[in-house]
């Protein structure tokens, strides 16, 4: 589930009064997601999404993120825009939670994506890294270097009640990543979190890109990797399936430059991102409360990424 905080009907309807959406018709909380509160809420004159942020969320870096989101629907990308009430104010309260009505996009997330809609993502990515070149928002990557060396930390002594070995893993990964982090790469505003299930889509096409909750500026290429590590995998990170990495890379490359540096850096990007979702999901492994309504991702999905990256090249990534 992910309805951390509930909603009941008259305080929905107190909250709509604000905005020119007309009244509720209906109202339901979403299942999916880990992170926020989400609701779909249908209206006389639409539907929308009212999102009600959580823990890993710091309500002063919200400004930020509804920047962003409402200059990416301004460039033509199919991001939800925030919805503004009467007043202009799209980041609100309620129930305590900082929270906001967003615009509605329709279409699904894919669970087993084909190559041609792996192509599609390359290409939503592309565009969105054109887009931002003259967004003026900043935001450092809270889960770059330093904070996975604060989550190992946190987790320290106890990564290895998940799977013997993962402590030494973490640990070799953490230090041979860091010395071979790349300084000299463009950077720009990222997505970081670009997987399937924050990607909707129809008939082949991407309908809509959500969840930019952990967007931030850092190395454009490292994108480019999560995403990598997010869509070419198979049984959970055990089987690489080369045929959507070229296709990811192509549809990349249709609408954006990738250099010859950034394709060199592809192993230690993708190295990095792999990590930084292990030690998440492990950090959320280790720390969910039992009976939490919570479904926990498995880190060993991304420790058998890690190993499968750690021996690759960059033609190999690339999918050639
Ligand atoms: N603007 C939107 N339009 C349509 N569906 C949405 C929208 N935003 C979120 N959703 C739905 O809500 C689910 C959870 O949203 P998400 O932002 O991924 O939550 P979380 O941040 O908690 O992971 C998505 O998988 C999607 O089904
Ligand atoms: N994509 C991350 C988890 C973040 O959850 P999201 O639902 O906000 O994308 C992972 O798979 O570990």
């Amino acid at each position: 589930m992910a309805v951390y905080t509930q909603v009941d009907a008259a305080a929905l309807a107190a909250f709509l009064t604000r905005y020119d959406v007309g009244t509720a018709l209906s109202f339901k909380g979403i299942a999916e997601g880990v992170e926020n509160s989400n609701y779909f809420v249908a209206t006389t004159h639409g539907r929308f999404i009212l999102t009600l942020y959580e823990k890993r969320v710091d309500a002063a870096q919200l400004p930020y993120f509804l920047a962003l989101t409402t200059h990416l629907a301004d460039a033509g990308l199919p991001v939800p825009r925030p919805i503004q009430d009467r007043e202009g104010v799209a980041l609100q309260t309620l129930n305590g939670r900082p929270a906001c009505l967003i615009q509605f996009v329709e279409g699904v997330s894919v669970t087993a994506p084909n190559d041609a809609e792996t192509r599609e993502v390359g290409a939503a990515l592309g565009r969105l890294h054109a887009a931002v070149a003259n967004f003026e928002g900043e935001r450092p990557n809270g889960l770059g270097p330093a904070g996975w060396a604060r989550l190992a930390a946190d987790c320290a002594g106890r990564l290895d009640a998940i799977e013997p070995g993962l402590e030494a893993l973490v640990a070799d990964q953490l230090a041979s990543i860091n010395a071979a982090w790349p300084t000299h790469l463009d950077t720009s505003t990222i997505h970081a979190d670009l997987f399937p299930d924050n990607v909707l889509m129809l008939g082949g096409k991407v309908t809509g890109l959500i969840d930019f909750y952990f967007a931030c500026t850092d190395i454009r290429a490292y994108d480019i990797a999560v995403t990598h590590a997010a869509w070419v995998f198979d049984g959970d990170g055990a089987a690489f399936a080369p045929g959507r990495a070229a296709a990811l890379i192509d549809g990349y490359r249709s609408v954006h430059a990738l250099s010859e540096a950034e394709v060199a850096a592809l192993p230690v990007l993708c190295r990095a991102a792999s990590l930084r979702f292990l030690l998440t999901r492990a950090y959320d492994w280790l720390n969910t409360p039992a009976g939490a309504m919570v479904t926990r991702k498995d880190p060993l999905a991304f420790a058998r990424r890690l190993h499968w990256y750690g021996a690759a090249t960059p033609e190999q990534i690339l999918g050639r």
